[in-house]
């Protein structure tokens, strides 16, 4: 599980062991290879060289559209599997990078002039062996899209003069800083135009993670966060900036070990930067996998945070860091699942999706930025033209099932407008999409499910945020964070893949199932006031199925319409009991879910047919076209 802090001193900073503390057989550090040492002159056979130890597990190829690059899986992966993990190259857990006091006052956020300065470090006093050849490659290799595109440069103009400026007062600080100190090392002190492109470099391919909260976020600053002045957990290295963004992504990054802050000791630059480095403990990054992957496949994780974001506010962000995302759900072929709603007509009620609504990628202005409170009304009267974004309001929303026109784009676009700032109002519509999933799609593969929910219970049991939103009785459950992770993890639940529709599942059993794992390491265990919470009935609503059991007869029938959810519900009691959660495995042995549970997985070991409730069982024929 992520979430254990390995003791700092026994790494060092090529990726090898420096003691026995180290714990190689980890089943999360399966591919550790150390750097080559590299010729700074040949960059394209510096990054192949840097390459091959991963090339049994991953190949860079180039797009075959866009003409940047894609990662590449070499042989097949399951979910749950480690696709690879790469050591940091610049880090700000380091203690370098944490050592070093940011220059107040400019646009340059303080952890990326974290990474700016363990950078020049390595220039100037090359510590390592590795560090000079390790960071040519950088400057030679990885993308600056993120601010040298002309996307970036369109939306971000303003920010990257600023950057522009700062670079240059950044330098001249830290070499006074250098001079002052009368530390001289034998590297040379990086120019302007280098500092510049590592900037751009760090911009296109940081990952960081939230230092306060821990769980992995994907790459990305989180302008919102930096605009607080909080600083991430930020890590650069090569491999793990190859793999692309997508919204329904195959593959997830993890930090290891997570963020902790490096010991007080007396500092200066210079000498004790060298012991430093010297001493480096190693961040890996660990990419795994969420869904089958076959060999041959491009790898794909996240960018951002909250990936359950409506499509406009999704791809607002990305062309901040400088690309319209042309992923399977953005740019299609696949339906764009987080703008689904649900056909109008009554007799209906199919789930409508558009499917890649962009007109022009190339002209693509982002919206602005959300409105005011106060402006709101106002806001949300504007032309659609005027938001810049590059769809057509007029375009016609056909439902797949009735044939009915059941929306125009400017209709959808209204409507996400108004919901993208609203989580709450946005989960009340999102619950009639449920219903209709839950009505329709009949469970025979819960598996990816199954593992997904142990990949968020790596990540996101041990969320201090949620343990202290369930210990403190005055928070509400309505405060805690999980309903943002259960949100999402619903959304990668849905839209796992393609086929998600025809595979998986009982949404308000996996929503369940998901709440309770959340509180199943808490203190004080109240799963089923989270599940309601993420499962309040529809007005339309007519009980049947899409809401969560309310009696303990319901609890029965819906344990014994799936062997999943029984094999799933077993498993969280031995959890539960494990981990001394007794109170949540009273209650589940209350209501005898755990015999029921038992019996259902006995019977299915054995084939004997399952009596399916009538509540739960709906024909897959309503699916059809
Ligand atoms: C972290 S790098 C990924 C590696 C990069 N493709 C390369 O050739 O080095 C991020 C850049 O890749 C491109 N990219 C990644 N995901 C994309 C997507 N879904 N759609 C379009 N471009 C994408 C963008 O140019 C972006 O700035």
């Amino acid at each position: 599980m992520v979430g254990r802090v390995l003791p700092r001193s026994s790494f060092s900073l090529d990726g090898s062991a420096s003691d026995s503390d180290y714990e190689l057989d980890s089943p999360l550090l399966t591919w550790v290879p150390s750097l080559p040492v590299l010729d700074d002159n040949e960059p394209e056979m510096i990054l192949d060289d840097y390459l091959a130890p991963y090339a049994p597990l991953v190949r860079v190829a180039p797009h075959p559209d866009r003409g940047d690059r894609v990662l590449v899986a070499a042989k097949d992966f399951s979910p749950g599997e480690v696709v690879f993990s790469e050591p940091a190259l610049l880090d700000t857990a380091h203690a370098v990078a944490q050592h070093f006091g940011p220059v107040p006052g400019l646009s340059i956020a303080p952890d990326y002039q974290r990474l700016m300065y363990e950078f020049v470090v390595h220039a100037v006093y090359q510590p390592v062996p590795t560090s000079a050849a390790a960071h040519a490659l950088l400057l030679a290799e990885l993308s600056t899209d993120g601010m040298a595109s002309a996307l970036a440069e369109r939306v971000n103009g303003e920010r990257n003069a600023q950057y522009r400026a700062d670079v240059k007062v950044f330098r001249d600080k830290i070499k006074k800083r250098f001079a002052k100190r009368g530390n001289k090392g034998t590297g040379s002190f990086p120019t302007t135009e280098t500092l510049l492109k590592l900037l751009c470099i760090i911009e296109t391919n940081v990952h960081s993670e939230d230092i306060k909260t821990g769980p992995a976020a994907t790459s990305g600053d989180d302008d919102d966060e930096e605009a607080e002045g909080e600083e991430e957990h930020c890590v650069l290295s090569v491999v793990a900036s190859m793999p692309e963004h997508s919204c329904k992504p195959n593959a997830l990054v993890t930090f290891f070990p997570p963020f902790s802050p490096a010991p007080d000791s007396a500092h200066t630059v210079g000498v004790s930067d060298i012991e430093l480095a010297k001493a480096e403990p190693v961040t890996h990054l660990l990419f795994t996998a969420l869904q089958p992957i076959a060999a041959g496949d491009v790898i794909s994780i996240a960018y951002q945070e909250n990936s359950f974001l409506p499509t406009r506010v999704r791809r607002g962000n990305l062309a901040n860091r400088g690309f319209v995302c042309n992923c399977r759900m953005c740019a299609g072929p696949d339906p764009d699942f987080a703008r689904a709603f649900v056909c109008a007509n009554p007799m209906c009620r199919a789930l409508v999706s558009p499917v890649g609504t962009l007109r022009d990628q190339e002209s693509y202005v982002p919206p602005p930025p959300p409105p005011d409170a106060e402006n709101e009304d106002e806001e949300m009267d504007n032309d659609d033209d005027e938001n810049g974004d590059d769809e057509d309001p007029d375009a016609q929303l056909v439902c797949g099932r009735c044939g009915e026109v059941v929306a125009t784009m400017g209709e959808v676009i209204a409507a996400e407008a108004r919901l993208a700032h609203d989580p709450e109002a946005m989960l009340a519509v999102l619950s009639p999409v449920l219903d209709v999933f839950s009505r329709n799609v009949p469970a025979t593969d819960t598996f990816s499910a199954r593992t997904l929910a142990s990949v968020l219970l790596g990540d996101c049991l041990d969320h201090p945020d949620l343990t202290a939103a369930l210990t403190d009785p005055d928070s509400g459950v309505h405060v805690s964070p999980s309903h943002f992770l259960v949100y999402d993890a619903l959304k990668q639940l849905l839209f796992f893949d393609a086929d998600a529709i025809d595979r998986v599942m009982h949404v308000p059993a996996l929503m369940y199932l998901v709440a309770v794992n959340y509180v199943a390491l808490a203190p004080s265990p109240r799963p089923l006031a989270l599940a309601s919470l993420h499962a309040a009935p529809s007005d339309e609503s007519d009980g049947e199925g899409g809401d969560v059991p309310a009696t303990d007869a319901e609890w029965t029938r819906l344990i014994a319409w799936n062997g999943d959810v029984q094999h799933n519900l077993l498993w969280l009691m031995k959890q539960a009991r494990a981990r001394g959660n007794l109170e949540l495995a009273q209650w589940a042995s209350d209501r005898g879910l755990d015999t029921c549970a038992a019996m259902g997985v006995a019977a299915s070991a054995s084939g004997a047919a399952i009596e399916f409730g009538d509540v739960f069982a709906r024909p897959r024929s309503l699916l059809a076209g």
